[in-house]
């Protein structure tokens, strides 16, 4: 894990040198632990503010990369896929969402939540996949193309309850996918791979403790992102 965590270059807050004006945030962790909740809650109060915001997911976010999302999340026709060509259509779909999406509305000075991004290719493909690092970093600079989060929020919270949350959300609404179905071990190795992304990357991650109610996760959220929001819109309050 560490040789793949060493191998990826493209990390910290480089975006900002990449002369976007809007802030681009990433919501990370396993299945369940409230990530789109998360988004939501921080979509509306940025917007309060006056903020122009764009949720988005991965994979998805455009026409092209929502239907290579049918085929990744499908188990079905995914029997003989295995962890490079997993990766490789991750990859395509990130740099369409990427190109069609995410730079434009960074470049109006929009402020972009997504729920996922590179970190889910390094954890689920790279680290439990057991894919080689250099392909998997080679991957990430062709599909992300300099545009690195300016923050990432790594939800953490043990799988059990994660994937209970799940279940209770498909008794709401959706089916379990194929990532969801996978043992507990394997959600738990995940946990370890993001908390040390966290640990590598310590200027653009940060870790949320996300067992709480979603009000006080909220919270815990947004003392990681006032500071940002301050920072770009010049210095202002934004409390
Ligand atoms: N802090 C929380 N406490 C209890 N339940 C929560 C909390 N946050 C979210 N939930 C509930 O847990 C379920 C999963 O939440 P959500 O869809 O936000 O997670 P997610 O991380 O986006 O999941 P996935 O990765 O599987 O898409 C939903 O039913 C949601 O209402
Ligand atoms: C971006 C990305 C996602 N995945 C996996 C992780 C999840 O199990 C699904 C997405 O489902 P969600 O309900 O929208 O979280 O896809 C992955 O394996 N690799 C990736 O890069």
């Amino acid at each position: 894990m560490d040789t793949l965590l060493n191998a990826v270059p493209e990390t910290g807050r480089k975006a900002r040198a990449h002369g976007h004006d809007g802030l681009f945030i990433t919501f990370e962790g396993g299945e369940g632990v409230g990530k789109s909740t998360q988004i939501r809650l921080l979509a509306d109060r940025l917007a309060e503010r006056g903020h122009a915001v764009r949720v988005s997911r991965e994979p998805g976010g455009t026409p092209g990369a929502e239907a290579v999302r049918h085929v990744l999340l499908d188990e079905a026709a995914l029997e003989s896929f295995g962890p490079a060509l997993e990766a490789l259509l991750f990859a395509a779909a990130r740099s369409d969402h990427v190109e069609q999406v995410i730079r434009p509305a960074l470049a109006r000075g929009e402020t972009v939540l997504v729920d996922r991004f590179m970190d889910s290719t390094r954890v689920y493909q790279g680290v439990s996949g057991d894919l080689d690092p250099g392909f998997v970093a080679a991957l990430e600079r062709v599909a992300i193309h300099g545009t690195v989060p300016d923050l990432t929020i790594i939800l953490d919270l043990d799988p059990e309850t994660g994937l209970a949350r799940a279940d209770a959300r498909r008794a709401e609404n959706t089916a379990q996918d194929r990532f969801e179905k996978e043992t507990v071990a394997v959600h738990e190795a995940r946990r370890k791979a993001f908390r040390a992304i966290a640990e590598a990357e310590p200027d653009r991650c940060r870790i949320v403790d996300a067992a709480g109610d979603p009000e006080t996760v909220g919270e815990a959220i947004w003392a990681h992102v006032a500071p940002l929001v301050a920072a770009n819109s010049g210095g202002a309050n934004v409390s």
